[in-house]
């Protein structure tokens, strides 16, 4: 099949297409998942019924919020969960040659077709402790899910909410351009980090792989080694260029653009603001508007924006304009850029006034230079004149925070529930299997999450409930919600039969998150201290989690 149809899996109903990333196999785990496996298999446990519920304990880079990615690929590897005769030769040479030749017929047979996943759906925002996926099934399988899952959700998961916050300082009316394939962490970061920052709010990538596979719409402009490649006007050979209509031919677009760029020059209201300009990256722009005349974008910081580039960029694109083409912009990449672009601004409603042209002023402007949420936030404090911006390596590495931090806690085992405690109780997990839901207010807005015992009265519209905090006796409210949304929903049915959610196409997933995002409170979502979001429980499941937990917690002795 077709490579882009596969990856962008359109998985309803039918067949669900394997991982995009052939690297994820069901060998792409912890050894210790295999051996806790074979302890389980050993001790005729391995088909016990688990559930374990995958969630984070902090929100990223200092927020409240995060945006949920990674699904689709959690369910391509579930639903195609299947060792190979190579892949169990690999595990029996990497576990004791004690382990019994049982344990491996018995992963020959594995698949994941007892196990059920319940998942919020891709592309929610969402907070910590509420499980974003809840998996059921025979413990071994699912303890051999956990490293998998985890990987899949925790970059996915990271980089679409780094994308979501420049896109929030950036403004909507900005286009934002990720281009960190070459500084991601691999060709996997790269191709997540491209998919991902879509997800989160990016209009388009510089990669054209993830171009491929996703759908993602393919931006890009040229680099510094394409303006320095040329050395005089006189290397281009082909100098002629039709008009736009085709109704005429210029000979020598390199002279009319020599042309424009002394009418520039000793126009009344530009005369002194430059003198000679570089020639060869005259050269280099006009030769790139030879090549693509319908969408002519020039870099202009190779030598000097104001004195060179800009200017050359504007007799470039004049030129094109006696032939009907618009150009499409410029790009910068150094220096101050709120003031070289407000600077280049100035020069183009100049250029539009002085020579009449229409819509010269709005000329784009892209900038880049190791952007990020600071310094578009510093741009915008300053002023500045930027349409769109390219950003790599911050955005893709996740600079300002290098991992989620997602587990994976066992929450209950033969319908008993279990609970994990720590000293730090941030750390202890809430047992039991549960349902979440998202409670909203008058004003529209997300109020709290709230879960609940399995088997609870789901809270229902106009009724009031009680919210409690998980850990702190003090903290509690009632809320009327006037809007109830279940937030897991089954994915991956298992052999019961209830009907399985679609995976939804990556637009319609990032169409989601853009929704999400945009009906939050303001104050959840602003960058200095912003208001942490509620996450709650049940007063029943609060009564129980500290049953449980004074249940297993051994009592001390003072001596
Ligand atoms: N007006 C501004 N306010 C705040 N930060 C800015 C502004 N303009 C640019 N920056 C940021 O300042 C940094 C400038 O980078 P750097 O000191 O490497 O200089 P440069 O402009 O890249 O110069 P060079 O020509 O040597 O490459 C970048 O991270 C850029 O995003
Ligand atoms: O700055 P980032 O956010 O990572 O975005 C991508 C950068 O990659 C390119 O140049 P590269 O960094 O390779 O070379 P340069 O810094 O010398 O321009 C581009 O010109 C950007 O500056
Ligand atoms: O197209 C660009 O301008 C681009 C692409 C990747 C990295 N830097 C710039
Ligand atoms: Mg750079």
């Amino acid at each position: 099949m077709d490579q882009q149809v596969k990856a962008n899996g359109n998985c309803s109903g039918g067949v669900v297409e394997g991982p995009t990333n052939p690297m994820v196999t069901p060998l792409l785990t912890d050894l210790y998942q295999f051996t806790m496996a074979y302890a389980y298999w050993k001790a005729n446990k391995h088909q016990e019924r688990a559930v374990f519920d995958l969630y984070f304990r902090k929100n990223p880079f200092g927020g409240e919020y995060t945006v949920f990615a990674g699904l689709e690929e959690c369910i391509r590897l579930i639903a195609n969960f299947k060792f190979t005769e190579d892949e169990i030769s690999f595990i029996r040479e990497s576990l004791p040659g004690s382990c019994e030749d049982g344990f491996f017929d018995y992963l020959r047979g594995l698949d994941c077709s007892e196990v059920e996943v319940y998942s919020i759906a891709e592309g929610s925002v969402v907070f910590p402790k509420v499980p974003l996926l809840r998996i059921e099934g025979p413990i071994a399988v699912a303890q051999l899910l956990e490293t998998p899952l985890v990987n899949l959700i925790n970059f996915a998961s990271l980089v679409a909410t780094n994308a979501a916050r420049h896109r929030f300082v950036a403004g909507k009316s900005k286009i934002l351009l990720e281009f960190g394939l070459r500084r991601a962490q691999g060709p996997d970061g790269g191709i997540s980090a491209s998919k991902y920052c879509y997800l989160g709010g990016f209009d388009a990538t510089s990669n054209v792989a993830a171009g491929r596979l996703f759908g993602i719409p393919l931006r890009g402009t040229h680099s510094h080694a394409f303006v320095s490649s040329y050395m005089s006007p006189d290397e281009i050979v082909d100098k002629s260029l039709r008009s736009a209509d085709g109704s005429r031919s210029c000979e020598d677009l390199v002279s009319l653009a020599q042309t424009w760029l002394s009418k520039i020059q000793w126009s009344s209201s530009l005369r002194g603001i430059f003198g000679e300009t570089n020639q060869s990256e005259l050269a280099a722009f006009t030769s790139y508007a030879l090549a693509f005349p319908i969408s002519f974008l020039a870099l202009v910081d190779t030598y000097d924006v104001m004195r060179s580039g800009i200017p050359n960029f504007c007799a470039v694109a004049l030129a094109l304009n006696d032939l009907g083409y618009k150009a499409a912009g410029i790009r910068l990449d150094s220096g101050d850029l709120a003031y070289l672009s407000c600077e280049a601004r100035k020069f183009f409603r100049a250029i539009e006034k002085e020579f009449g042209v229409p819509g010269f002023g709005k000329m784009s402007i892209t900038a880049s230079n190791d952007l990020n949420e600071e310094t578009l936030d510093a741009l915008n404090k300053q002023g500045h004149e930027v349409d769109a911006y390219g950003i790599g390596t911050y955005l893709v590495t996740c600079y300002a925070q290098a991992a989620l931090g997602c587990v994976f806690k066992l929450v209950e085992i033969n319908n008993q529930p279990r609970i994990k405690l720590s000293e730090d109780v941030s750390k202890v997990s809430i047992p039991c299997k549960k349902r979440s839901y998202r409670l909203y207010g008058r004003e529209g807005y997300p109020l709290v999450d709230i879960m609940t015992g399995e088997n609870e009265p789901s809270p229902k519209v106009g009724e009031r409930i009680l919210c409690r905090h998980p850990f702190n006796e003090s903290k509690r409210a009632y809320v009327v919600p006037q809007q109830v949304e279940e937030l897991l929903k089954c994915y991956w049915p298992g052999s019961s039969d209830k009907p399985r959610e679609d995976l939804p196409p990556l637009q319609d997933i990032r169409d989601r998150c853009i929704k999400q995002l945009e009906r939050m409170r303001p104050d959840h979502m602003r960058r200095l201290n912003p208001t942490p979001y509620k996450v709650s429980v049940s007063a029943k499941l609060y009564d129980f989690i500290h049953f449980l937990w004074l249940n297993e917690a051994p009592v001390g002795e003072l001596q």
